[in-house]
């Protein structure tokens, strides 16, 4: 499913009007009637039951005057609170509130405490107060207006976005509407599915508009990975398939203390298909990492006692690396300098297809510029907003405020494919080429979950999967799998090596 932005939305709106000839009155008229249709499938036509529309002076106030309209045909009684004086109202908007001619309609530019008492005892109310036109922070009469919405306690439906939602990031511009079913047009923006926007969305539905498909197809957007795009990118396995084909991996973990993000990297490299996995760990560490991983080979790696990598393991670790199909860097691995020396090093020269977390990523935050060094190689960087805002030389303020363009920007500029992790999860191609996770619930905040995330990831790309392709399946992947175990009533509590042994089911669930 395709994402776009505010911008993107208002263009195709624009292109559709102009080159094709398809009125902007067309358009309010079908999105109108589209969230009529979505709010009767959802709530029922029963006559005489109270909607109260609270409306804005755009045209997502236009909106909101089509949805009173034909919700009225269907039996509802439709009161539209107006928060704006008429002669403010222009265009197609105004063409539909004189469409309404007056009747149930309270114009109220002074703002809702008059009308405070329209709120609670309405049966809906339905939030036509902004759309993709919203700008700023909400101040005033729309966010007092927002607030009684919020209070009302009644099921709320949104018109295109939650009023307060910023479009493009999901950010809460002060204060938003919290909506039980939110109905966008066209496609789903931005804002609907990145949190905190995706929560204040709630149910998400779309209506066709009637924009032409050249329009739809050709806007700039990214992706929202959800179980059917997940399901396309599973490439299932021949029948011939054998474990010399299935893709051998390199994974570089562990240290003292640290032992269980090795153990859980591996398990979920085989968990998710990998064919052969050789684990490198420090060779102090090594013995508790032969009791603790079985399907997995185990390779010590001398490392003069320390319980950590040093930098004098390089030439073992180039030479372990040859004929791996992909490698993991980092899980567990530790802050030591040493270490980060060798990480640097192993960035640098192996050619191999490289998965870089946790304090992989904390080594390459001194001297990002060794991933410029691998442009054209493949290379996947998972970091927590933490960890990206280390990378970035910003702070984690800066990363959340826009997600996207975080990841975008960061990939373009070093050549690399980054997973910026957190509930949905973006992933950004060095092309510009962007997706947002749909899978995962709270249940994953826990130890352990990024390093089940790199085995994944690395299982996949040694498995041939174009790296893209892999980071979009994989994080869903590792989503999903937490979500069955969800479904089964293991939300909160729920262990990092749980999620690893659904893997398998999961994946059968995409085709796999
Ligand atoms: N043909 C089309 O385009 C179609 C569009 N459609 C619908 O139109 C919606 C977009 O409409 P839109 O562009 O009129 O913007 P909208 O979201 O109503 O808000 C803009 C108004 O809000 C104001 N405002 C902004 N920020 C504010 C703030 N923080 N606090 C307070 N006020 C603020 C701003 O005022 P200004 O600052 O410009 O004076 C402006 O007046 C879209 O979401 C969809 O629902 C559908 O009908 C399909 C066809
Ligand atoms: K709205």
């Amino acid at each position: 499913m395709k994402v776009v932005s505010g911008e993107t939305m208002q263009q195709m709106d624009q292109r559709t009007i102009r080159e094709f000839g398809i009125s902007g009155l067309t358009l309010m008229e079908n999105a109108g009637r589209g969230c009529a249709d979505a709010i009767c499938d959802r709530f029922g036509a029963a006559s005489g039951r109270r909607v109260l529309i609270v409306a804005g002076k755009g045209n997502n106030g236009g909106d909101g005057y089509v949805i009173a309209r034909y919700l009225r045909e269907r039996g509802w009684q439709a009161t539209v609170l107006l928060l704006a004086s008429p002669d403010q109202i222009r265009g197609d908007a105004a063409t539909n509130l004189e469409r309404l001619g007056g009747e149930g309609v309270i114009i109220a530019p002074e703002g809702v405490a008059a009308y405070a008492e329209l709120f609670p005892s309405s049966d809906l109310v339905v939030d036509a107060l902004l759309g993709t036109g919203v700008k700023s922070e909400v101040t005033g009469v729309y966010a007092e207006a927002i607030g009684a919405i919020n209070a009302a306690g009644v099921p709320v439906v949104a018109v295109d976005l939650p009023s307060g939602v910023d479009a493009n990031t999901g950010r809460v511009l002060g204060v938003a509407v919290k909506a039980e079913l939110t109905v966008t047009f066209a496609l789903a923006k931005l804002g609907n599915v990145q949190f905190p926007g995706a929560e204040h969305s709630g149910k998400l539905v779309i209506v066709d508009i009637g924009m032409p498909k050249q329009v739809v197809d050709a806007a700039p957007g990214g992706e929202f990975v959800d179980a059917a795009a997940a399901a396309r990118l599973v490439r299932p396995r021949r029948k011939t398939a054998h474990k010399g084909s299935s893709g051998h991996t390199l994974i570089v973990a562990g240290s003292t203390g640290k032992t269980g993000a090795a153990a859980m990297a591996a398990a979920s490299t085989v968990r998710t298909g990998g064919g052969l996995v050789t684990l490198a760990v420090p060779e102090s560490v090594h013995p508790i990492l032969e009791v603790k991983t079985t399907e997995a080979m185990t390779v010590p790696v001398g490392d003069h006692g320390r319980g950590h990598f040093t930098a004098g393991a390089f030439p073992f670790l180039e030479n372990l690396a040859q004929g791996k199909d992909a490698v993991a860097l980092g899980p567990g691995i530790g802050a030591a300098r040493t270490t980060f020396f060798l990480v640097q090093r192993l960035v640098e020269a192996l050619e191999v297809p490289m998965v870089i977390d946790a304090d992989g990523l904390n080594a390459l935050a001194a001297a990002p510029e060794l991933l410029g060094k691998r442009q054209g190689r493949v290379t996947v960087l998972t970091p927590h907003p933490g960890e990206m805002a280390r990378l970035t030389g910003g702070g984690v303020a800066d990363v959340e405020r826009d997600r996207i363009a975080t990841a975008v920007g960061f990939s373009a500029r070093y050549g690399v494919h980054t997973i910026l992790k957190g509930a949905a999860t973006v992933i950004a191609a060095p092309d510009g080429r962007y997706a947002v996770n749909g899978s995962g619930n709270p249940g994953m905040a826990s130890g352990g979950m990024g390093d089940t995330l790199t085995g994944i990831l690395v299982s996949l790309l040694g498995q041939g999967y174009p790296p893209f392709d892999a980071c979009r399946l994989g994080v869903f992947l590792h989503g999903f799998a937490a979500d069955l175990l969800a479904a089964q009533g293991c939300g909160v509590g729920m262990h990092a090596t749980d999620v690893q042994e659904k893997i398998p089911l999961a994946l059968s669930r995409l085709g796999g």
